[in-house]
């Protein structure tokens, strides 16, 4: 699905390299945890991949298509199809829980009928259906980042990219959030999560992506550390 090939990334401004040399290959269906010290480059491999970075070496293929040379259609294509989650859920205060998950198919171009539809489903899928017409701020932060997980799902995507998401929760939700992503996954959604939460990890046992000041370090499946 993804093939990460040499990637370089060097920020303008900057002079030392986000990432340097990074090679990934993603297969559909994978859940995949990208961990490492702040800094590492886990947050700029997710921006190459949603494609609003673009790599300054290498390559990056999405269905063995080069995302570099993609044209406007091909980028909207390409974003329609992956699932953004982040640590602060950016939401919309100013509108309903429906209406923030209905945005996301809004400035897709989804009909009216299709986004009745859908939103619903997804709300469901979360655990949401009785929160429809509440407003972000009457939520937990686990709720919260529910409505961005269902956001996220809403548009059916073929992968979910989450940086960091269960950094402002606590223990508890974060386990029941991480839950939430495998049963998203074993519905066949590819999902990759940027994650200092190495309890979780641990607890998941996923394949485990380690970078280290921009360069992988390990890639193997099963907790956060095994040394
Ligand atoms: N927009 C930017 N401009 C310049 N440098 C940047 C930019 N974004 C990130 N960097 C730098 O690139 C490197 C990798 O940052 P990145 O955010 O990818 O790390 P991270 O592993 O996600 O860290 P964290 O766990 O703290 O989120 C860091 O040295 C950072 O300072």
């Amino acid at each position: 699905m993804i093939e990460i090939k040499n990637v370089s990334k060097l920020y303008n401004g900057s002079n030392a390299l986000a990432l340097e040399e990074m090679s990934l290959h993603l297969d559909p269906g994978e859940f995949v945890f990208l961990v490492g010290p702040s800094g590492a480059g886990k947050s700029t491999l997710i921006k190459l991949m949603f494609r609003e970075q673009l790599p300054t070496n290498g390559k990056i293929f999405f269905n063995e298509r080069d995302v570099a040379a993609y044209n406007q259609k091909e980028l909207l294509e390409h974003r329609r199809k992956i699932g953004m989650v982040f640590q602060d859920y950016k939401l919309l205060k100013q509108k309903t829980v429906f209406e923030n998950v209905a945005f996301a198919l809004e400035v897709l171009g989804y009909s009216p009928k299709e986004i009745q539809k859908k939103v619903p489903e997804a709300l469901e899928k979360v655990g949401l259906t009785e929160k429809a017409n509440s407003f972000p701020r009457e939520l937990s932060g686990g709720q919260q980042q529910r409505v961005g997980i269902a956001r996220a799902i809403v548009k059916d995507p073929v992968l979910i990219l989450a940086d960091e998401p269960t950094g402002n929760l606590d223990r508890d939700n974060a386990l029941q959030l991480m839950q939430l992503f495998e049963k998203i996954n074993r519905e066949g959604t590819t999902v990759v999560i940027a994650t200092h939460a190495w309890d979780l990890v641990d607890r998941m046992q996923k394949r485990v992506v380690a970078l280290s000041s921009g360069k992988l370090t390990r890639d193997e499946q099963g907790g956060y550390d095994h040394e």
